[in-house]
């Protein structure tokens, strides 16, 4: 049978998704966070879902970018990489991702952020036609199932009293028990295996006490550490020393290629990072100057899920390990991330995924984790459905927020508890 793949509507729905108060280095997340769900509709009614940030910068290059894909094919993804999306260069100079949680921002990354939704959706299109799954698209599975790790936030019992917000049973998790029953939780109710404790939120010393009470409750067991830049090479060197006998990696302990390449000089715990090498361009400093052992991908800001193929056969040429970046994302999502890492030959370390902390979902059916693992799915496309009802009471929640929540601020977040709290200055300790 012939399929008329010609791209007949593009639906592009902006959401506020429930998150947690999970503190981080800049602040603490918001009761609801942004996120676009996009929809590519075929001639032939094939509907190829994608998912990537939904904050106002990338919406407003999502919208025109929509209408200029009518009439162009779902096949022609090249193509679709080849628009130019008209990012003003000054618009983003100096500026990092998500208050300083991703790197730097640049022209081509913002666009790469918004493309990478509309490739998922493509290539999810292309397999439902074809009745094949995306990771037979990208060159076929090379294992049955994804491990991710458990992400571990330090967390407030609740949000801010008097905000607006959905209840969680997570619990807090301020000291180093709170941490451990957190960790418990997440094996009890999804089966992890591998912890990564997201620090930069107390001095050092407490986070140490953190993560050395996870290695006395899970002994052998992978532990990661991640203060997002917080530290000096002094500090990052110190906590390497004093963790280095339980650590898989301490990932991003400080800001840029050269105070990283110091600290790898210096310890033999590997480095991993999302935040100095979060663009091709940035590898070739990093891996020549032997700054990070291991890359986060990240197929939202990295361009895709080829994009990220093309990363990990780079890292595979330089032995440089691969592994992935998460921050809050829905199934749509997890379910892209499954597919590619199933493809990727050579993923030695479980992948981060927020995804746990998130209690809504547009999808009929959430992905589950088992035994800290998601099956690799061998339904046409990404093997997810979109629950329609949910789509619309999130995206009326978008609609009737005044824009205090349309563009995610850690910071201002945290100002609704500690009406004094700026955005550190780095290095933080
Ligand atoms: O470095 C990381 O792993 C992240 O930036 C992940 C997320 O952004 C996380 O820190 C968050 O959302 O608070
Ligand atoms: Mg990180």
């Amino acid at each position: 049978m012939t399929r008329d793949l010609t791209i007949a509507e593009v639906r592009l729905t902006p959401i506020l998704v429930a998150d947690p108060p999970l503190l981080n280095t800049q602040g603490v997340h918001q009761p609801y966070t942004p996120r676009l769900i996009v929809e590519i509709v075929t001639a032939d009614g094939i509907t190829g879902l994608g998912e990537t940030y939904g904050d106002t910068k990338y919406l407003e290059l999502a919208r025109p970018l929509a209408e200029r894909l009518t009439g162009r094919s779902v096949m022609d993804v090249n193509g679709l990489f080849g628009i130019d999306l008209g990012v003003d260069e000054s618009r983003v100079q100096g500026e990092v991702d998500a208050g300083g949680l991703r790197g730097v921002q640049s022209a081509d990354k913002l666009r790469l952020s918004v493309l990478s939704a509309f490739e998922v959706a493509c290539l999810d299109a292309q397999g439902r036609a074809l009745g094949l799954p995306v990771h037979a698209l990208l060159g076929g599975r090379v294992r049955d199932a994804v491990e991710y790790s458990a992400y571990l936030f330090y967390k407030w019992a609740g949000h801010p009293a008097g905000v607006t917000c959905e209840e969680d049973d997570w619990g807090a998790a301020l000291d180093p028990a709170g941490v451990v029953a957190q960790a418990r939780r997440f094996t009890e109710r999804h089966g992890f295996t591998s912890f990564k404790l997201k620090g930069g939120v107390f001095p050092p010393d407490e986070e140490i006490a953190a993560v050395r009470a996870l290695a006395e409750a899970f002994p052998g067991h992978p532990l990661r550490l991640d203060p997002n830049g917080a530290w000096s090479v002094g500090t990052s060197l110190k906590v390497a020393k004093e963790l280095g006998d339980v650590l898989e990696y301490l990932e991003d302990p400080t800001l840029g290629t050269a105070a990283m390449a110091e600290v790898s000089a210096g310890t033999g715990v590997p480095l991993a990072t999302n935040m100095c090498v979060t663009t091709f361009g940035e590898i070739k400093e990093a891996f020549t100057r032997d700054a990070v052992q291991v890359v986060l991908s990240d197929h939202h800001y990295w361009g895709g899920l080829r994009n990220t193929q093309r990363l990990a056969a780079i890292c595979a040429a330089f032995g440089v390990g691969v592994s992935m970046h998460s921050n809050t994302h829905l199934g749509i999502s997890l379910a892209a991330m499954t597919q590619v890492a199933a493809t990727v030959p050579g993923l030695r370390h479980a992948c981060d995924s927020h995804y746990p902390w998130q209690s809504e979902d547009v999808l009929t059916e959430r992905p589950a984790f088992r035994g800290g693992r998601v099956e690799v799915s061998d339904a046409p496309g990404l093997g997810v459905e979109l629950d329609r009802d949910e789509l619309a009471r999130l995206h009326r929640r978008w609609a009737e927020d005044d824009g205090a929540l349309r563009d995610r601020d850690d910071a201002a977040a945290m100002r609704l508890a500690e009406p004094g709290w700026r955005q550190p200055v780095m290095p933080r300790w």
